[in-house]
């Protein structure tokens, strides 16, 4: 008898970019879309009708748009030929982690994945979590299974559409239309000195953010993901060893989903 393969994925709806992850032997292989958060039906079209999709058995879906969330599972299960819907529920990470947040479930339900794969990858360790998403976040896990704390300050991104969008004379920009800034600090353009400023910005407050972590977590193990994290990584930070994990958030969906199915 042939046992079919069961293909199990994950669908991590962010404030930027939804990412429908396949769950491999080795990782993820990974279909990112944006995520029209005005039309979640539109997302859900352009999810069903690529490929990404076809073979999936299981979908877990979590996220930090709850709307998007919702409409997403509504319109998904209408659809005879998708996979079995498991909507993630962050709660169940409190078995785990403790979480010293008020009222806990408030946490973001990226920031709770976060700190379960930090739990798993380096477990019983104290450690700091950044990630240079929409938002920036810094997060404080101690001993791999407290959350003591974080904060949150406004991704780059944020702050062009702010800066535009406030003042008269500065044009709204996007991050993925920047030039490459060289080394200069300070610009000679208008252009030039709105990319440098929030780029600068962000790079002070996660350093500064980083050091403060660091006196209280001393020795933490720094583990930084999100869209920035390249570029900051490629700045020279302040702070020793940072360790790059890319798929940070979705490894701990896998963990969460893992937890939910038992
Ligand atoms: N090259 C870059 N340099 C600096 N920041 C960047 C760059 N590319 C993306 N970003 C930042 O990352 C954000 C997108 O982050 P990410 O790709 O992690 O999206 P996301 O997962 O949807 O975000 P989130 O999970 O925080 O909702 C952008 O809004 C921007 O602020
Ligand atoms: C802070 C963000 C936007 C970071 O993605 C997300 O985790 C979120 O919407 N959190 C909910 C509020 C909170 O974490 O306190
Ligand atoms: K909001």
């Amino acid at each position: 008898m042939v046992h079919k393969h069961t293909q199990t994925a994950l669908l991590q709806v962010g404030n930027t970019s939804t990412v429908l992850a396949l769950v491999r032997q080795d990782g993820f292989s990974c279909h990112v879309y944006p995520t029209t958060r005005d039309s979640a039906a539109e997302l859900c079209k352009t999810l069903l009708a690529d490929s990404g999709l076809s073979g999936v058995d299981e979908l877990y879906l979590g996220g930090v748009v709850p709307h998007v969330l919702e409409e997403l599972t509504t319109c998904l299960g209408q659809v005879s030929s998708a996979p079995v819907l498991h909507l993630l529920d962050a709660r169940l990470a409190s078995s785990v982690i403790e979480l010293r947040y008020d009222p806990p479930g408030s946490l973001g339900f990226d920031r709770v994945c976060k700190l379960l794969a930090a739990s798993h990858l380096i477990p019983g360790q104290d450690c700091v979590l950044v990630d240079m998403g929409t938002a920036v976040t810094v997060d404080l896990l101690e001993q791999g299974r407290i959350f003591v704390g974080g904060l949150i300050m406004p991704g780059e991104q944020i702050c062009l559409d702010a800066l535009g969008q406030f003042t008269a004379q500065l044009p709204g920009l996007s991050l993925a239309e920047a030039p490459l800034l060289d080394d200069l600090q300070f610009g000679q353009s208008t252009l030039a000195c709105m990319y440098q400023g929030v780029r600068q910005m962000t790079r002070a407050g996660v350093n500064a953010a980083l050091r403060q972590a660091l006196a209280r977590l001393p020795g933490a193990q720094v583990l930084i993901t999100g869209g920035g994290a390249p570029g900051f990584l490629n700045d020279a930070p302040d702070t020793g060893e940072i360790r790059h994990v890319p798929d940070l958030v979705l490894q701990g969906m896998a963990v969460l989903a893992e937890m939910s199915s038992v």
